[in-house]
């Protein structure tokens, strides 16, 4: 494909993305004229290259976004790899949110909801897991109506299978979207993008990050990791539901923010959540219409546990997942502090959205 690169459009830990113009034969055959080229150094590319077979393997999916291919370029005389994406005109869901000032009306929460589940079943079902779940990785896409895709597959890894033992003092993704799990003991498997998710729906709803709800605290004089961690990893603290969720809003949340991961519900499940029953008619079957015919009532009844829920399926995939740091065994108190001060090896701490990545 030829291509020419255009303005950035965004910064990223690991990478820069611009926008390109295609041209030649690739704009009648494969590659629409626009795009987006997610960049970075050759030397400094693994996350990039991850983020390719991932995408590779998850294939089409219109609630992930979509990539082309992969092309290596020489640019001010240093030695760059790109990653071909389809370009969303929108941008990302975080800077609409902010740029708006407020959370979005409940309907496109339900709806924008409802893309990322459906992409996160995907995701889970092919035996991977995110990672990095947040709305600055939910891009929204403008094709006569608002729709958004889970993008950024940097992080995503292999489901780890039962067997394995976990990397305890592993670390990846952002802090104010991680499940308790993670801090404590460095398990980041599909559960743990199901708290992100609930920590993006309370941003969605709120238009503020999970945690920073209560305001001056995470926010204001004691804004810190240490004491972020220690709330997520230790007792019954879950971040603080918006007020102006609906019933069924509140409770699907409440559903991601279950502590224990095994407990909490899985993306299939929380696909037939009364919450994601709305259909607003871009989405094949009218689900809306269905359910308010008939299938209400059954859709409402919430199972108690992952096991009492009929649509429930069980992961299993093989593992291939190299753990970035040694394994350790650590108790929680000791995994928590390590995390904040004295990394085996040290992390990119990386200002995101009034927060840090942990790389
Ligand atoms: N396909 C795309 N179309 C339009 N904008 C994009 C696209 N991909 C990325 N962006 C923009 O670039 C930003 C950074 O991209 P991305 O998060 O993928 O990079 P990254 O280096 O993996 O960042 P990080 O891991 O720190 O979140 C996004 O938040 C979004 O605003």
């Amino acid at each position: 494909m030829e291509w020419i690169r255009r303005e950035t459009i965004g910064h990223g830990s690991f990478s820069t993305v611009s926008l390109a113009t295609t041209s030649g034969s690739s704009t009648t055959t494969l590659f629409p004229p626009l795009i987006a080229v997610k960049s970075s150094g050759v030397v400094c590319s693994a996350a990039l290259m991850n983020e390719r077979y991932v995408l590779d393997y998850l294939g089409d999916s219109s609630e992930i976004v979509r990539c082309f291919g992969e092309g290596k370029t020489v640019e001010n005389g240093e030695e760059v790899y790109n990653l071909f994406l389809e370009y969303a005109s929108g941008g990302n869901l975080a800077d609409r949110i902010k740029n708006s000032g407020e959370g979005l009306p409940e309907f496109e929460v339900r709806r924008f909801t409802r893309s990322i589940v459906k992409g996160l079943c995907h995701i889970h079902k092919n035996g991977f897991s995110h990672c990095d779940l947040k709305l600055e990785n939910v891009l929204v896409f403008d094709d006569g109506y608002d729709h958004v895709k889970i993008s950024d597959f940097g992080l995503a890894k292999r489901t780890r299978s039962s067997e394995e033992v976990v990397g305890g003092a592993e670390i990846r993704g952002t802090p104010l979207y991680m499940a308790p799990e993670c801090v404590n003991h460095g398990e980041f498997e599909s559960p743990a993008d199901i708290w992100a998710l609930g920590c993006s729906v309370v941003e969605m709803s709120s238009g503020k990050t999970a945690w920073c709800l209560d305001e001056g605290d995470m926010m204001g004089s004691n804004n810190n990791v240490m004491s972020l961690m220690v709330r997520i990893g230790s007792g019954d603290e879950v971040p603080r539901i918006p007020v102006e969720l609906s019933e069924e809003g509140k409770d699907f949340v409440s559903k991601c923010f279950v502590k224990d991961a095994a407990e909490r519900w899985t993306a299939q499940m929380l696909l037939d959540h009364p919450f994601l029953a709305v259909d607003d008619g871009h989405e094949s079957g009218g689900s809306y219409l269905s359910l308010r015919c008939g299938e209400e009532d059954e859709a409402s009844v919430s199972p108690r546990n992952p096991f009492d829920f009929p649509g429930w399926n069980s992961v299993h995939s093989p593992v291939n997942e190299s753990v970035r740091f040694s394994s350790l065994v650590r108790s929680p108190e000791e995994r928590i502090s390590g995390l904040v001060s004295e990394m085996i090896v040290v992390p990119d701490w990386s200002v995101s959205c009034d927060w840090v990545n942990v790389r």
